[in-house]
């Protein structure tokens, strides 16, 4: 039996999959209103009565939504605090009123309804006391070599176990609890339900009573003498694509300025850089912006994208400063240490490269200028142009002054897309970030919908290693949420793999998808717009290259299929984003810059067009589609010979999707449980390498390179078309000019024939 062959079979339209075409207008996910944001309410049994999360719900029906909250039994003692919110900016202070927290096991039944689990790391009294436990016992027992050398090991194991202790703090049941019961501006609570959010994804109701008040979210707790939120907390959440983090991290962000403002009796108009969120992409920081801004509509907080002109309140570090002073003495003008760049150049994730022409001019105009720091409480930024700010480099580009700034006045340090940024492609540029921030409160929250363990553990040892440099006797607790208990996964997206022998077939299948009445064996429709993801940033070119005439010139030609790569300028990246969210463009062939993070309502579904390169890429890439709840998004993957030894990551990650999409093992699955046992298992090496490089036969054109026809054909063609142009033009002349010559005779003969349609298909020219 052929197994590629077998394995295509899941994009073959069976049954059930023309049902699902057939209906499938109402369900695309850019269709309908703002859908029930929450992925999982699973039915509880020892209290609470049964009941399945309700899909589809509309904007416009927000009380029902609150009505069928309040309907389970363990809301219930909250419902005074629930029926008392009354969103009304113009209120200073929240109402004072008893707030009746839930017990521990109401919590605990909650938290698992929607699958949250909160795992404290590190930090906090009992690891503690259980480590010096550890250290006594292992004195008093002297056995022989090997007996030891196991009961260390069950030790290690059982401290494992015991360290990451389960909490169950209180979960956010609705919105209207923000103001009430966790003190939050009544300006913020406004702007929130400004964006038509009703109610909290599960990641905002795990996450923002322990970020806003820890102490309150933990009062019912009995692990609540276990641990010590006194000082705060670090946090760490996995939580799947679109599922609505980064609102979840900004509105503490947002809270903690203010609350520090009013605290230490701040002017509005006061700015103190408070808060930095670093995101792997300028697309992904930008969006970011986006979303603070709106969230601090008349707070007074400003939130600020980092640019190379921007000037922080940064302070130089007393180490530098000397060596600076010591360098002028000594009269060398540069300092040795000039900073290098250790990004893997074939990256697509860094993009801090190119620059705006006005960032250019704005450059020359300030040169030698000191311009007065910006006036900025909350700061998105890239690493890189960040850590070029802090090194010195962004005065003399691509030279290093020498000088290093920290950022003593941040209290929070936030790392979305947490994973990608401790990784070696990013790890120094993070890292250096981190120690900048260097007041001893700062807390770290870490964000992403993929987080592999050798990730947590470098977070866990540089949180206990600043701890001891801080000399601090409790460390803060390192309190992990993982939504959906299973990290890689995206259960909301229809996963498809399909299998064709050779490269070129790969291009035939996509086109496929774009004209689906020209093939009976169509697959899922795929309706515009959608997003295609390319290797290498030469593949994407080439591929829209071969794809931009295909949308006929009646529906928007050309103009509908764009390409977006970190070697683009900063503006055209920019435009090309807007006219995607503004549905101009119907088809947008990118890399993985744009994989992670970035969040368009609209799009149906994503093209792999090449496999992604680890599973993380996978969950990421597919993400991009069925955000907030929404369904009917798709996720299709290509894959040829070449990919086969890569492919298991990928359908592993399908499998658990749709286990927790509850479609597992059904005939409708896209991969069968014994197919994935048949795929070949990768070697850990192989792993790394293809992360790292992508498969290797895409790299540089040759076998693989996107075309479906030989290069002598496509000249053939392209001359051929031009040919045809060429007559056109010279018939068209012809005719003006007999139409001049026999201006009375010509009475209505001179414009008609088919030929005036110019915008129509004229091939490749370009
Ligand atoms: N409570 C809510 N109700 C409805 N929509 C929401 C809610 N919270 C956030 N959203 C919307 O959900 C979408 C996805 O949010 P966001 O981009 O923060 O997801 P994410 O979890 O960061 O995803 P990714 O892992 O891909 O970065 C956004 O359009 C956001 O406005």
């Amino acid at each position: 039996m052929d197994i590629l062959k077998v394995l295509s079979r899941g994009i073959k339209p069976s049954q059930k999959n023309k049902a699902q075409a057939s209906g499938a207008t109402t369900q695309l996910p850019s269709a309908g209103a703002l859908p029930h944001p929450q992925l999982f309410h699973d039915p509880v049994s020892a209290r609470g009565k049964k009941r399945k999360r309700r899909r589809g719900a509309q904007e416009d029906e927000p009380e029902e939504d609150e009505e069928e909250m309040s309907d389970v039994d363990y809301f219930a003692p909250k419902k005074p605090a629930t029926e008392a919110v009354q969103v009304d900016a113009d209120q200073e202070t929240p109402k004072k009123r008893k707030i009746k927290l839930l017990d521990e096991d109401e919590c605990r039944q909650i938290l698992r309804s929607h699958r949250l689990k909160f795992t404290i790391l590190s930090g906090g009294r009992t690891v503690e006391a259980k480590v010096e436990e550890k250290g006594e016992g292992a004195a008093e027992k002297q056995k022989s070599k090997k007996q030891k050398k196991e009961a260390e090991n069950k030790k290690a194991e059982d401290k494992k176990a015991e360290d990451k202790k389960q909490i169950f703090p209180q979960p956010l049941t609705s919105f209207g609890e923000l103001r009430n019961v966790y003190e939050v501006s009544p300006q913020i609570a406004a702007n929130i339900s400004a964006q038509g959010f009703r109610v909290p994804t599960e990641v905002q109701m795990g996450s923002l009573p322990l970020l806003l008040r820890p102490a309150t979210a933990l009062k019912k707790s009995a692990s609540a003498d276990t641990v010590d939120v006194s000082n705060g907390a670090d946090f760490l959440a996995v939580a799947p694509t679109g599922s609505g983090k980064t609102i979840t991290f900004l509105i503490p962000a947002i809270d903690g300025v203010l609350r520090r403002r009013a605290e230490q009796q701040r002017p509005n108009d006061e700015h103190v850089l408070e808060a930095v969120v670093v995101a792997p992409t300028r697309e992904l920081a930008s969006q970011i912006v986006n979303e603070g801004r709106k969230l601090a509509i008349g707070t007074g907080v400003r939130v600020v994208l980092m640019k190379r002109t921007l000037r922080l309140a940064a302070e130089e570090t007393v180490e530098n400063k000397q060596s600076r002073d010591k360098e002028e003495e000594s009269g060398k003008e540069e300092s040795e240490g000039e900073e290098e760049d250790e990004q893997d150049e074939e990256s697509d994730d860094d993009d801090d490269d190119d620059d705006d022409e006005s960032e250019k001019e704005e450059r020359k105009k300030t040169k030698g200028e000191s311009k007065p720091p910006a006036r900025v409480d909350i700061l998105v930024t890239t690493p890189k142009i960040l850590l070029n700010f802090l090194s010195g480099k962004s005065s003399k580009p691509g030279k290093s002054s020498g000088a290093r700034k920290i950022l003593p006045t941040v209290r929070s340090l936030i790392l979305d897309e947490a994973d990608v940024l401790l990784d070696p492609i990013f790890r120094r540029q993070t890292m250096a970030i981190w120690r900048a921030c260097t007041h001893q409160d700062v807390s770290l929250t870490c964000w992403s919908a993929t987080m592999a363990s050798n990730i947590e553990a470098l977070i866990t040892k540089q949180l206990s290693k600043r701890a001891k440099q801080a000399g601090t006797a409790v460390a803060r607790p390192l309190i992990r949420l993982v939504v959906g208990l299973k990290d890689t996964a995206v259960p909301n997206v229809t996963h498809k793999l399909t299998y064709t022998a050779t490269e070129p077939g790969k291009l035939l299948a996509l086109r496929q998808l774009l004209h689906p009445a020209s093939s009976a064996d169509s697959g899922p429709p795929l309706r515009p717009p959608f997003l295609v993801f390319t290797q290498t940033i030469e593949r994407a070119q080439a591929l829209h290259d071969e794809l931009k005439y295909d949308i006929p010139a009646e529906a928007g030609g050309s103009a509908r299929v764009a390409v977006l790569h970190s070697s683009m300028a900063d503006a055209a990246r920019s435009r090309i984003m807007a006219r995607f969210r503004a549905g101009e463009v119907w088809v947008l062939i990118t890399t993985d810059v744009l994989a992670r993070g970035v969040d368009f309502a609209g799009v149906n579904g994503v093209v792999n067009y090449d496999v992604p390169t680890s599973a993380a890429a996978y969950v990421h890439r597919a993400g991009r589609t069925g955000r907030a709840g929404r369904e009917g998004g798709v996720a299709i993957t290509f894959y040829t010979k070449d990919d086969i030894p890569f492919v298991k990551s990928v359908a592993n990650v399908i499998a658990a999707s749709e286990r927790q999409a509850g479609k597992g093992g059904t005939d409708g699955a896209a991969v069968q449980k014994w197919l994935l046992d048949a795929l070949p298992k990768v070697a850990k090496e192989d792993k790394r390498k293809l992360k790292v490089r992508g498969v290797e036969s895409r790299r540089t054109g040759g076998k693989a390179a996107i075309t479906t026809k030989s290069s002598w054909e496509r000249r053939r063609e392209h001359n051929r078309a031009q040919a045809i142009e060429a007559s056109k033009r010279r018939k068209r002349q012809r005719r003006e000019e007999q139409g001049k010559d026999n201006t009375k005779t010509a009475r209505g003969g001179g414009g008609g024939g088919g030929e005036e349609d110019e915008g129509e298909w004229g091939g490749l020219d370009d």
